[in-house]
């Protein structure tokens, strides 16, 4: 079972009884709620009363329950029925914009102008007080919030390529509608729903409270707490019994719908949810006792790590070594897994993620060693942005857009120095200079969209190594740039190196010419697996694996004699072969590849293949 279903079992087993239980209150064995007891009023808990007698000697416990069903019926049912108005109203509002959006979303909005409780009581004394009536005036008052969260969603599903592309294949617009768009808005609508459940059981209780809402006798929580309020100082118990059950049920529901939204969610990549009910991964890890790592200890030993979703290995067995001033690139086609190597060394991979094995050891400033896979959030915290720093392949959408790239630096910087005033500003500027920002004193103020991509991507850059980290990991941060502003980047980072001769680098890429020009040795990864690594001029002059011998043919620049695509696609993870898992694709594969995983060999004393050809491979 998926670890987000898991999470549905505890709040959706509360919601399910407390529904069977307002549900069966006509068949279960509860006493009458409107017989009184007088000479009983206010007694307590006793073995035929199990939560006491109230101001009339009525059982408090079927009264609780009777009220409960007045009152879930009340606030489900106007949920229900506003979630329906409200998604109609915003679908059509969304997709179709101009004259409908005016008379859907907008005529709603005007509720909206009108305070909930007074526009709830207006069409309570028009209509009367009861149940019907509430329920009427709960679906009006909600409407407007499920119209404005649906045509919000709907907007900005509208505009994704997928949309276009159906409009472009001239499908039925209700049927884009329903098919495509419902599915998408659906997680926000969830959390709404929880969000007017536990709104309009607050406004029932207050309604029942004045006296507008559900007629006396028939109980409800509202009426219950208000009959409490009276005899609390006699009583206390009577307040205490129907504020638990609200507070309770809202509290559940909100749970349910949170932990919904994340299992329906494919793209949730946190369990969703106040902090306090996210799962905790990270930080019930307990602290990593540090000891001292060996001489001539490499900067970063990762061996045998796998990374998975759920039970689903996206990463293998991943080694690879970092030595000081060493720059390792990491190359693949796209899905082999470099990304997600490079961010469990950071202990950033998405919350559904989970290193599954093996350890990646790596040795910090003062000699220690830290096995990152097993280090608590605190310890990873200390690290990250200090010791070890990543730059992202988007610099835009990595930078913070409401703040100025000068300040970015300087809470960068403040997060691990205590530093402050004219000595921060002086290492601002100068970080700005030392990646070739011109005129910092400036540039330092503007905000990331007012760079180039050029310049944000140094920004970024800046922002990576403001704390002098001693390994830095890029992910592909030149690939969103154009050719020319990328050998500048590419000449940017060779100054680093220069200029910080222990700093290691990680530098992620699918660009082999970009290895050449940047990196000491390459790891080269294929659908999750390391398939080689060794020296690039080494691998690159003679490939020990059939995958590496494809990608070098098929760049125009290697000098092959002959451009070659290399057949067939990546193996999707759930799908993976069972033998070499580039066999498929691989005109030396034979049926050893097929049914047995190659182990890793050594053709070199410090290199790595696996494929049991290597020896053919030229
Ligand atoms: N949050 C996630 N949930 C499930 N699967 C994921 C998640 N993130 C990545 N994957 C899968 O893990 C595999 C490796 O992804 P990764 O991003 O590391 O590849 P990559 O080599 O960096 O590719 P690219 O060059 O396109 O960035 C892919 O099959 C991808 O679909």
């Amino acid at each position: 079972m998926k670890a987000s279903t898991r999470k549905l079992i505890l709040p959706g087993t509360i919601v399910a009884l407390i529904i069977a239980t307002v549900i069966l209150a006509p068949v279960l064995p509860l006493q009458d709620t409107r017989g009184m007891d007088i000479p009983h009023r206010f007694a307590g808990p006793s073995a035929a009363h199990w939560l006491g007698q109230d101001e009339f000697g009525r059982d408090v416990l079927s009264r609780l329950i009777w009220g409960g069903r007045a009152s879930l019926f009340i606030a489900v049912g106007s949920a229900v029925l506003a979630a329906i108005a409200g998604t109609a109203l915003g679908l059509l509002g969304g997709y179709f914009r101009g004259a409908v959006e005016l008379f859907t979303v907008r005529a709603a909005e005007i509720i909206l102008c009108l305070p909930p409780l007074l526009l709830a009581l207006l069409v309570v004394t028009i209509l009367g007080a009861g149940t019907w009536p509430l329920i009427l005036a709960l679906t009006i008052l909600y409407t407007p919030n499920y119209a404005r969260v649906v045509y919000a969603a709907t907007q900005q599903v509208r505009g994704l390529d997928f949309v276009t592309a159906q409009r472009a294949m001239g499908t039925h617009p209700l049927k884009i509608l329903v098919r495509t768009i419902l599915p998408n808005v659906l997680p926000p609508l969830l959390v709404q729903m929880s969000l007017v459940v536990a709104s309009a059981m607050v406004i029932e209780s207050g309604l029942s409270f004045l006296g507008l809402g559900v007629v006396p006798p028939t109980p409800s929580w509202g009426l219950m707490i208000r009959a409490a309020r009276g005899a609390m100082e006699v009583a206390p118990l009577l307040l205490v019994w129907p504020s638990l059950a609200l507070a309770g049920t809202i509290l559940t529901f909100n749970l349910l719908c949170d932990r919904l939204q994340s299992a329906l969610d494919p793209r949730a990549v946190t369990a969703g949810g106040a902090l306090w009910l996210r799962p905790r991964s990270r930080e019930a890890k307990k602290p990593v006792t540090p000891v001292a790592a060996p001489a001539e200890a490499p900067l970063l030993e990762i061996s045998d790590m796998s990374i998975a979703v759920h039970d689903m290995e996206l990463v293998r067995r991943v080694s690879l070594t970092v030595r000081p001033g060493e720059t390792v690139a990491l190359v693949g086609e796209s899905g082999s897994g470099k990304t997600l190597t490079g961010l469990a060394m950071t202990g950033l991979l998405p919350d559904t993620l989970r290193v599954t094995g093996g350890s990646a050891v790596y040795t910090t400033r003062d000699g220690t060693a830290v096995d990152l896979a097993k280090l608590d959030e605190e310890g990873i915290r200390k690290l990250r942005g200090d010791e070890i720093s990543m730059v992202f392949q988007d610099a835009a959408a990595s930078l913070n857009p409401v703040l100025r790239i000068g300040d970015q630096l300087g809470e960068a910087i403040q997060a691990h120095h205590q530093i402050s005033g004219e000595a921060l500003q002086k290492r601002i500027l100068d970080l700005l200079r030392h990646v070739g920002i011109p005129d910092p004193e400036r540039r330092h103020r503007a905000y990331p969209h007012e760079l180039s991509g050029g310049q944000r991507q140094r920004a970024m850059i800046a922002l990576a190594v403001a704390n002098n980290p001693r390994l830095l990991i890029a992910d592909e941060p030149t690939t969103a740039l154009d050719p020319t502003i990328q050998a500048q980047i590419l000449q940017l980072f060779a100054q680093l190196k220069k200029d910080t001769p222990g700093m290691g680098m990680i530098f992620v890429t699918h660009d082999l010419a970009v290895v050449a020009e940047i990196a000491d040795r390459v790891t080269v990864m294929y659908a999750g697996e390391v398939v080689e690594e060794g020296p690039v001029a080494e691998v690159f002059a003679r490939p020990r694996h059939p995958y590496t011998a494809a990608l070098i043919s098929s760049v125009p620049e290697s000098g092959a004699e002959r451009l070659t695509a290399i057949p067939g696609t990546v193996p999707s993870p759930r799908n993976m072969p069972t033998g070499c898992r580039f066999a498929p694709r691989c005109g030396f594969a034979t049926a050893e590849c097929e049914s047995r995983s190659p182990k890793a060999e050594h053709p070199a004393a410090d290199r790595v293949t696996r494929c049991f050809r290597w020896e053919n491979v030229t």
